[in-house]
């Protein structure tokens, strides 16, 4: 390994800027952040904002318009030194199917230069590894979605790679499948593998990353640990209360779920979001609502420092509202919370 290799960066990304031709804005806008080496590190994002072209340009899939990056010491530029170093899990099946999952990653190995004995060893290593050992000599097409992606993670790390990039990975699999994934990635990671991982799956990010970076509008809006990105949410506890509300018909929490103010909407979720917000909460907010026009449940999210504090003041101001409460739960803010709280709650096209 080179010296560079054994820094603590794993990438390090300088006001990167990729601009596509006849779009409107930049797609990465100005972006530096630093990947330390040895890290799972988290990109999440709505849709559109940046984070497949940001991965494309790390992995040298997407040429950048200005801006500087290393992968583990080598130049982005320089993609003969950067590809052996990196791999990734794409999110749709590229395996060829017309060879057996064990050519796959001989096949593979052979491409980037692996030593004949080396890669046959480390074909039936992974195998086992990810479970497929049993079905090693089948043709790709008989394998199923959660196999196919096994093996292409088996692929991946066919090179040795030092950076692992995983697009999605747990996407339209089946919670056993994405238990044994998670499983795989921490291995992977102590073994000095440094992950990249793209989700939007909130709880994959919180379960596995030790880092996560909050892009929208081709910015990092945020970089930290998922216990210290909760702590932006105003007010360290939650309170959530789900209310039956006299009447029904539950405007104003369907009209904020739209992104406007529910203040200015009448009826009684507004009545009551308004009393609310009189409590000595930082933060309070509309959910959108379940019912039927009937019984509609409006649901808010309360954020203090003291959320339990706030309950016997939640109960009555319910009551005072002629509403009742169905249910009414204290916890503490979720990465999900964050990046709402981040990102907002409007669609994105
Ligand atoms: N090849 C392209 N040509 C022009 N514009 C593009 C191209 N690829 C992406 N864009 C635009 O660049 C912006 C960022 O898109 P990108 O796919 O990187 O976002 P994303 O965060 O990966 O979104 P998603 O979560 O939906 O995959 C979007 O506005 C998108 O429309």
């Amino acid at each position: 390994m080179e010296a560079a290799v054994q820094g603590e960066s794993a990438v390090e990304v300088q006001d990167l800027v990729k601009t596509y031709p006849k779009a409107e804005g930049n797609a990465v806008d100005g972006v530096s952040f630093t990947i330390r080496r040895g890290e799972i590190f988290g990109l999440l994002g709505p849709n559109g904002a940046g984070k497949t072209t940001l991965v494309g340009v790390l992995t040298t899939a997407v040429q950048p318009s200005s801006g500087a990056v290393r992968i583990a010491g080598a130049d982005i530029a320089d993609a003969l030194r950067v590809k052996p170093r990196i791999a990734v899990l794409p999110q749709t099946n590229n395996l060829d199917r017309s060879l057996k999952a064990r050519e796959v990653l001989t096949y593979h190995a052979a491409y980037h230069g692996v030593p004949k004995a080396e890669r046959e060893a480390r074909a039936d290593r992974l195998l086992a590894e990810l479970g497929l050992a049993d079905r090693a000599k089948e043709k790709v097409p008989r394998y199923s979605g959660g196999m196919a992606q096994r093996l292409m993670l088996a692929r991946a790390l066919m090179h040795d790679p030092d950076v692992l990039f995983l697009d999605e990975p747990t996407n339209n699999l089946d919670p056993q499948s994405r238990y044994f994934l998670w499983d795989r990635i921490r291995e992977l990671n102590e073994r000095g593998v440094t992950i990249v991982l793209t989700t939007h799956d909130m709880n994959e990010a919180e379960q596995l990353c030790d880092r996560v970076a909050v892009v929208d509008h081709g910015k990092v809006l945020v970089l930290d640990t998922p216990d210290e990105l909760k702590k932006i949410i105003p007010g360290g506890g939650l309170l959530e209360l789900h209310a039956a509300l006299p009447g029904g018909a539950p405007a104003a929490t369907d009209a904020a779920a739209d992104g406007a103010d529910p203040t200015l909407a009448e009826g009684p979720a507004a009545d009551l979001l308004r009393r609310l917000r009189a409590l000595d909460a930082k933060q309070v907010e509309p959910l959108a609502t379940d019912g039927d026009g009937e019984s509609g449940i409006a649901r808010f999210r309360l954020f203090s420092d003291d959320a339990g504090a706030l309950v016997p003041a939640v109960i009555e101001a319910v009551a005072q509202e002629g509403a009742q409460v169905r249910d009414l739960r204290l916890s503490t803010p979720s990465l999900e919370d964050v990046f709402i709280h981040l990102t907002g709650r409007n669609l994105r096209p």
